[in-house]
């Protein structure tokens, strides 16, 4: 447990406080700051601005119960097109494996900082399970209030050897729950681009890697003067996300500027296409850069699962999407060489992408 009240003299005891001990944004939180520590300002173009917010728009709402019907097909493979983002309903992952995770995500975050520090990048066992604070805290200019458990699925036996005890059985029974879902997504969206079957070596670049985080957003003071997550797209296929009754997820809407909440539904899940299915489609359907708001008077938690091309996989447009002709947008890429340069900066919008991009 972290003192009730705690002062910090120098920067150098905040980020010992933070990251060294692994109290997290959490323990900062629980220490009853009155004031947002100076290292968690970010600049006001980084912050959601009201007047950016168009409030009477959404993203789709899907009903998956059809998910094979042509209209419903037709429906995912335009919202993947034009909103990079949707939610789904009457989906087949059972109502109570989502409550499971959501209580293992709570369970996890509960631990005391000892604990949880098991799981940081110099303690952890592997280099497939991190528990962390921000995003990348040594690139960033300034940090985001949130604390994370990233699990990258290698097997059942591996999972169950070095994943924390707290939560393992949640996320594994979530992840596999998920597979059928993960699965109808891809089918109907690779049928939108003319590729008629997923065969082994597909299903390798559009699924052949998971990982799941668990996130949690402390109680913010001065929420208004930092954010949760950064401006970013995912580097997934497709991320499939869990998110609690809290909401301040926002999504950029087509204009470029303004931002659309996704308002949290009860039994549903979050569904937005990453940046690697935006290359393997040539840029038909979109990663759409996304962010999280900090929140002054309620925690917050998110269960994504981020489906990808397994690390050694080359990706590149699909030769289904180019048959009619169309020049490629992106060049070959190392999926891993991809991901390594996600992580090694902070949040930059839909940067990341132009990694890949050929240029003319
Ligand atoms: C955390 O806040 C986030 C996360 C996200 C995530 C969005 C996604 O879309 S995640 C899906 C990413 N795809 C995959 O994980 C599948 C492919 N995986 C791989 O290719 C590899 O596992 C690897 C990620 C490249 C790691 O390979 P490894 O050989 O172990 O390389 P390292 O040298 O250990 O790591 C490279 C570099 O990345 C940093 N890093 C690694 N894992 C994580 C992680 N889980 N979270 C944060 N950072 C990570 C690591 O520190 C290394 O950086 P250095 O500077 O230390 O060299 C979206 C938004 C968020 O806010
Ligand atoms: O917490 C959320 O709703 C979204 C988190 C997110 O964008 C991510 O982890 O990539
Ligand atoms: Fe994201």
């Amino acid at each position: 447990m972290a003192p009730a009240t705690l002062s910090f003299n120098e920067s150098s005891d905040l980020t010992d406080f933070v990251i060294n001990q692994g109290h997290g944004v959490k323990g900062l939180s629980e220490v009853g700051l009155k004031a947002l520590p100076k290292q968690y300002i970010h600049p006001r173009e980084e912050r959601i601005d009201e007047a950016d917010i168009l409030p009477q728009a959404s993203i789709p709402v899907i009903d998956m119960s059809k998910w094979d019907d042509a209209e419903v097909s037709k429906s995912i493979c335009d919202a993947a097109e034009n909103w990079g983002f949707f939610q789904v309903v009457n989906h087949c992952v059972p109502l109570e494996v989502l409550d499971r995770v959501k209580a293992a995500t709570h369970r996890f975050f509960g631990l005391s900082a000892e604990e949880k520090k098991k799981y940081s990048k110099e303690l952890s066992p592997s280099n497939n399970v991190r528990f962390g604070t921000s995003f990348n805290t040594q690139a960033e200019k300034a940090l985001e209030w949130k604390d994370y458990l990233s699990l990258f699925y290698v097997s059942d036996d591996e999972a169950s050897a070095l994943w924390p005890t707290a939560c393992k059985d949640e996320v594994l029974e979530y992840m596999k729950s998920s597979e059928v879902l993960i699965k109808q997504l891809l089918q109907v969206l690779m049928k939108g681009l003319n590729v008629r079957e997923i065969d082994e070596t597909k299903e390798k670049i559009l699924m052949g890697s998971l990982r799941t985080n668990l996130n949690y957003y402390p109680i913010c003071p001065n929420p208004e003067l930092t954010v949760g997550v950064g401006r970013h797209s995912d580097v997934s296929t497709l991320t499939v996300l869990l998110q609690d009754d809290i909401g301040g997820l926002y999504v950029r809407a087509n204009d470029g500027e303004s931002w659309i909440h996704v308002p949290p539904i009860n039994g549903s899940l979050v569904i937005n296409i990453g940046d690697a299915l935006q290359i393997l489609s040539n840029g038909k359907y979109r990663s759409v850069e996304h962010c999280v708001i900090a929140n002054g008077s309620k925690n917050r938690i998110s269960v994504p699962i981020f489906v990808n091309p397994r690390p050694h996989e080359i990706i590149c447009p699909l030769p289904e999407v180019l048959a009619n002709g169309q020049k490629p947008v992106y060049k070959q890429v190392l999926y891993s060489d991809y991901v390594k340069h996600f992580f090694r900066k902070a949040h930059d919008g839909k940067k990341t992408v132009d990694f890949a991009k050929l240029s003319n």
